[in-house]
C-alpha cells in the first residue's frame, strides 16, 4: 500500500476555502436532519412509557417499543461525531456524502447521507489514481465538533484536476493525523481512513471461518470491530436474529474498544471474554499458568468424561432399607442397569431416569418375591413400585449410584478430591494431578469455563430457563431503578450502572410481577444467559491465546462456523494458546479456512519497530515484521540503572512532560507492578493507576504484559526486560509485545546488562535522565 502525500498548492488552498463555506452548510443541514429523527424517537420514547399496559403481553409490547426507541436515540447520539467525513465526485457529475449513517430526503427519497457500509460508499475507500472507480475527486472533511474546520481532497483524474495540484493515492493527511493524535484511553473508530486491504476483509464474505493475522498495530482490532459493524449492516437479518459476539482478552481491553461500535451507530453485539461464556458463573478467579495450561489442552475432554463416568457406581453389593426389608442390590444387577442407560447415548442426567427405571423395577421384584409373588395381583406391584419410587432410602442409594449432577458440582467434586482426579486422569503425572487440586470454596478461573462447558455438554444441564428469568428480573431491576432516578429529576445520561443497581435493590419483589415475560430481553441479553446460544457470527481479538478448550467452546456456540479470528502468532503469551493457525481449526474446518494478513503496521513507528524487529526473529527467524505506516523522529532508548524504585518515577516524570498531556505507559513483570505503582504515584501530579481494571483515560498507568495486551500509549517504559522475559515460557513473545504498545515514545530500563536482542536501542545516560526530570520539576514549579 501506497502511503502518498498531500501537499495542497496555494492555488488549490484557495478553491478549497471557496467551498468550506458551502460544505459547512450542507454538513449543518445534515445535523439539523439528524436532530429532527432524534427529537421524533424521543418524543415516542415519552409516549411510549406512558402507556399504562394492562396485561403481560401488552408490557411486553410496550417494554420492547421502549427499548427500540431507547435504542435509536442512543444510535443517533453515537453517530454525533464527525458524522459526515467525505465526499466522492463522480465521473458523472454525481456528489455522493460519506458518513457513519445513511441519510435519505424525505420528500424525494434522494441520498443526503450515504452509510460508510454501502456499496456506492466503497470507493471512498479504494479508490486511486489508476483504479478511479468512477471517482474524479475525493474529498476528506475535518471536523470539530458538528463544524466542519478543514478540506483535504485528492483529485484522482489527472486531466481535470487543477495543473499544479497534487495527486495522491491515499487519505494519508487524515491517516497521519489519527495515527499521531494523543491516546486517549479509548480506541477510536477508523471510519474514514480505513485502508484498501482493511476494506477488503471488513467486507468479506459472513461464511465460514476467516483468520485475520498480523504483526502488532495493523489494526486487527479495528478491522473486526468494523467488521462487525459492517455484518450489523449488510446481514441485518440474520445477526439480529442470532446475534454476534466479540470475545476479548480482558476486561480492560473491552472497555478500551467499547466506543468503537457505538460511534458506528451499532449497539448491538455482545463483548465478552473467556470468563463470562458460561452464563450463571464469575469467573474471576486467576491460577498459575501451569494449571490453566492443563485445563486447556483437548485431553481433558476425556478426562471430563471419566469424571462423569466415575461417578456411575457400581459397588459390589448396595443395600437398601424398605419398610423394614433389607433390599439388595447385587453388582451384576446396577451393572446391568447402567449398561442400559448408558445405551441410550443420552448425557448422564437425561439418562438416569433408565437407570432409575431398572433399578426400580429390579427392588420391586425383590419386594414381591419376599411377600409372595403369587399373593399380589398387578395393582399390588403398581403399588409397591410406586412406593419404592418415593421411599426416601431408595432416593439416597440412587443418589449414590447415579447422582443427578451439575456442572459446577461435578468439576468442584472432581477438584476436590485426589482419588477422583487419578481415577479421571490416567494420562496425567501425579505431580499435574496435584496441579489440578483446588479447594471447593476458591472462585471459578477462566480455565475452568470449557470445562463446565464440556461438562454440561456430558451431563445435559439446561438452565436456560432460570438464566434467563434471572436476566429478565435484572433488566427490570435496572429499568425500575432508572425510573426511580428519574423521579430523583436524574438525567438519563448521568445515571451509572452501580448505582442503578444499588437503587434496584429498593423493591425487587415489585419489580418481579412488574415484568413477569422475558419476551422483550434483546438478542444479546438472550445470548449472554444462554449456554447452548448459537451466535450468528463470532469475533474472537486476540485469539492466538486461546487454549483448545476454548476453542472446542466457540465452536459450539458456532454450528455454521461463521466467525472471524483475528490475532498473532508471534505475540502468544498463554502457554495454552497457539501459534500455528492451522492446528486450532484442522479439527472442526479441515483446510476450509481463510487466512489474510494485515501488513503495515499503523501504531509503532519505524525506530522502534527495528528495536522489536530483532526481538521478533529470536521467537522465529521465519516471522516478518510488519511494515511501519511512519516513523517518528525518536530514537528508542535504554538506560541501565541501580535502583528502579528511583529511577523509573524519574523516567515516568521525565516522559509524561514529553508527551504533554498523552498517556505514559509502564509495562513490567507482574511482581513489579505495585511497588512501582507506588513509587510512581509518589513522584508524579498525573493520575496513576495500577494493574488490572485500570482507569483507561489515566496519565500513567503501570501493567503487567497480560494487561497491556491489545493497548497503546503514547509512551511506553519497558522496566526490567530481562523480568518479563524469564516470567513466562512465552516471555519473548511478552517483551514483543510490550515493546510494541507505543505509538511514538519507548524507553528500556534494566538493572543488569541489557539483553542482547535490545542491542539496537540507543543508549542514555541515567544521570541524564535524573537531570532532566529535575528540570521538568523545576519547570512545573514555575507555571
Ligand atoms: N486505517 C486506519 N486509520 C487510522 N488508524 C488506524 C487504521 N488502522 C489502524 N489504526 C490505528 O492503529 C492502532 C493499532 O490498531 P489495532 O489496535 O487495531 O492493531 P492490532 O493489530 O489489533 O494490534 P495488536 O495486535 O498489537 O494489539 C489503533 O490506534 C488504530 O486505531
Amino acid at each position: 500500500m501506497a502511503l502518498l502525500s498531500t501537499v495542497p498548492s496555494e492555488a488549490f488552498a484557495a478553491s478549497v476555502n471557496d467551498t468550506l463555506e458551502d460544505e459547512r452548510r450542507y454538513v449543518a443541514m445534515l445535523y439539523r436532519h439528524v436532530d429532527k429523527l432524534r427529537d421524533v424517537a424521543t418524543q415516542r420514547l415519552a409516549r411510549t412509557k406512558l402507556d399504562n399496559a394492562s396485561n403481560p403481553s401488552a408490557r411486553a409490547e410496550r417494554d420492547a417499543s421502549a427499548t427500540m426507541y431507547r435504542e435509536r436515540i442512543r444510535q443517533l447520539e453515537g453517530i454525533d461525531e464527525r458524522l459526515c467525513f467525505g465526499r466522492l465526485d463522480m465521473d458523472d457529475g454525481e456528489r455522493r456524502y460519506v458518513g457513519r449513517i445513511g441519510l435519505v430526503d424525505e420528500d424525494d427519497q434522494s441520498s443526503l447521507l450515504m452509510d460508510w457500509r454501502a456499496p456506492a460508499a466503497r470507493p471512498y475507500y479504494l479508490a486511486n489514481a489508476i483504479t478511479r472507480e468512477g471517482v474524479r475527486r475525493r474529498r476528506q472533511l475535518r471536523m470539530k465538533g458538528r463544524t466542519v474546520t478543514g478540506l483535504d481532497d485528492e483529485i484522482l483524474d489527472v486531466e481535470s484536476a487543477p495543473p499544479d495540484s497534487t495527486t495522491s493515492l491515499t487519505n494519508e493527511a487524515a491517516l497521519m493525523a489519527a495515527l499521531t493524535a494523543h491516546r486517549t484511553g479509548r480506541m477510536q473508530d477508523i471510519v474514514a481512513t480505513i485502508q484498501a486491504e482493511q476494506d477488503e476483509i471488513i467486507r468479506a464474505d459472513i461464511n465460514g471461518v476467516l483468520v485475520v493475522q498480523g504483526g502488532p498495530g495493523t489494526g486487527k482490532t479495528a478491522v473486526a470491530l468494523h467488521r462487525v459493524a459492517y455484518l450489523l449492516y449488510a446481514h441485518r437479518e440474520r445477526l439480529e436474529k442470532r446475534g454476534a459476539l466479540i470475545l476479548g482478552p480482558n476486561a480492560t481491553f473491552l472497555r478500551y474498544i467499547s466506543q468503537v461500535l457505538p460511534s458506528l451507530g451499532e449497539t448491538g453485539a455482545l463483548l465478552c471474554m473467556v470468563g463470562d461464556l458460561y452464563p450463571g458463573v464469575v469467573a474471576t478467579g486467576s491460577e498459575p499458568d501451569e494449571v490453566a495450561e492443563i485445563k486447556g489442552r483437548i485431553s481433558m475432554v476425556q478426562v471430563m468424561a471419566n469424571a462423569v463416568y466415575d461417578r456411575q457406581e457400581t459397588p459390589p453389593v448396595k443395600e437398601v432399607l424398605f419398610e423394614g426389608d433389607r433390599l439388595r442390590l447385587t453388582h451384576k444387577l446396577t451393572a446391568n442397569a447402567k449398561r442400559l442407560a448408558r445405551d441410550t447415548l443420552r448425557p448422564h442426567n437425561e439418562a438416569r431416569p433408565y437407570f432409575v427405571r431398572e433399578i426400580i423395577e429390579a427392588l420391586t421384584n425383590q419386594v414381591a418375591s419376599l411377600i409372595g409373588r403369587h399373593l399380589l395381583v398387578d395393582e399390588d406391584i403398581k403399588q409397591i413400585r410406586f412406593d419404592l419410587s418415593r421411599s426416601p432410602e431408595v432416593h439416597r442409594a440412587l443418589h449414590e449410584l447415579w447422582p443427578i449432577l451439575t456442572p459446577e458440582q461435578l468439576l468442584a467434586d472432581l477438584y476436590a478430591s485426589p482419588e477422583r482426579i487419578e481415577a479421571a486422569t490416567p494420562d496425567l503425572a501425579p505431580a499435574e494431578r496435584e496441579l489440578l487440586r483446588r479447594d471447593p470454596s476458591a472462585p471459578w478461573t477462566p480455565g475452568d469455563v470449557p470445562l463446565l462447558d464440556e461438562a454440561a455438554e456430558l451431563l445435559g444441564w439446561d438452565d436456560r430457563a432460570e438464566r434467563a428469568r434471572e436476566a429478565a428480573q435484572w433488566r427490570a431491576d435496572l429499568e425500575y431503578a432508572q425510573g426511580v432516578l428519574q423521579i430523583l429529576n436524574y438525567e438519563e445520561d448521568e445515571i451509572d450502572e452501580e448505582v442503578l443497581q444499588a437503587t434496584a435493590l429498593i423493591d425487587a419483589s415489585t419489580l418481579a410481577d412488574r415484568h413477569d415475560d422475558d419476551g422483550y430481553l434483546s438478542v444479546s441479553e438472550r445470548a449472554a444467559t444462554d449456554r447452548t446460544w448459537a451466535f450468528g457470527h463470532i469475533v474472537v481479538d486476540e485469539a492466538q491465546e486461546l487454549s483448545p478448550m476454548v476453542w472446542r467452546l466457540l465452536m459450539r456456540r458456532s454450528p455454521s462456523r461463521s466467525m472471524t479470528v483475528v490475532g498473532d502468532v508471534a505475540q502468544t503469551s498463554d502457554p495454552s494458546g497457539t501459534t500455528t493457525w492451522g492446528d486450532v481449526f484442522a479439527p472442526y474446518v479441515a483446510d476450509r479456512w481463510r487466512l489474510t494478513e494485515l501488513t503495515v503496521n499503523y501504531r509503532t513507528p519505524a525506530e522502534v519497530m527495528a528495536v522489536a524487529a530483532d526481538v521478533l526473529a529470536a521467537i522465529s527467524p521465519e516471522l516478518k515484521p510488519p511494515r511501519s505506516a511512519r516513523t517518528s523522529g525518536i530514537t528508542p532508548w535504554h538506560g541501565q540503572v541501580e535502583s528502579y524504585a528511583r529511577a523509573v518515577p524519574e523516567a515516568v516524570r521525565a516522559e509524561y512532560a514529553a508527551v504533554g498531556g498523552g498517556q505514559v505507559a509502564v509495562i513490567t513483570p507482574t511482581e513489579l507492578v505495585h511497588p512501582l505503582g507506588d513509587a510512581i504515584r509518589d513522584a508524579t501530579t498525573a493520575e496513576v493507576v495500577v494493574g488490572d481494571g485500570v482507569s483507561l483515560g489515566a496519565g500513567v498507568v503501570v501493567l503487567d504484559v497480560r494487561q497491556a495486551k491489545g493497548l497503546e500509549f503514547d509512551s511506553v517504559l519497558v522496566v526490567d526486560p530481562t523480568g518479563i522475559v524469564s516470567e513466562s515460557r512465552r516471555g519473548l513473545s511478552d517483551l514483543y509485545v510490550a515493546l510494541t504498545r507505543t505509538t511514538k515514545r519507548l524507553g528500556v530500563l534494566h538493572r543488569g546488562d541489557l539483553p542482547a536482542v535490545l542491542r539496537q536501542l540507543g543508549e542514555r545516560d541515567t544521570t541524564d535522565l535524573t537531570v532532566e526530570a529535575a528540570h521538568d520539576r523545576a519547570d512545573e514549579g514555575a507555571r
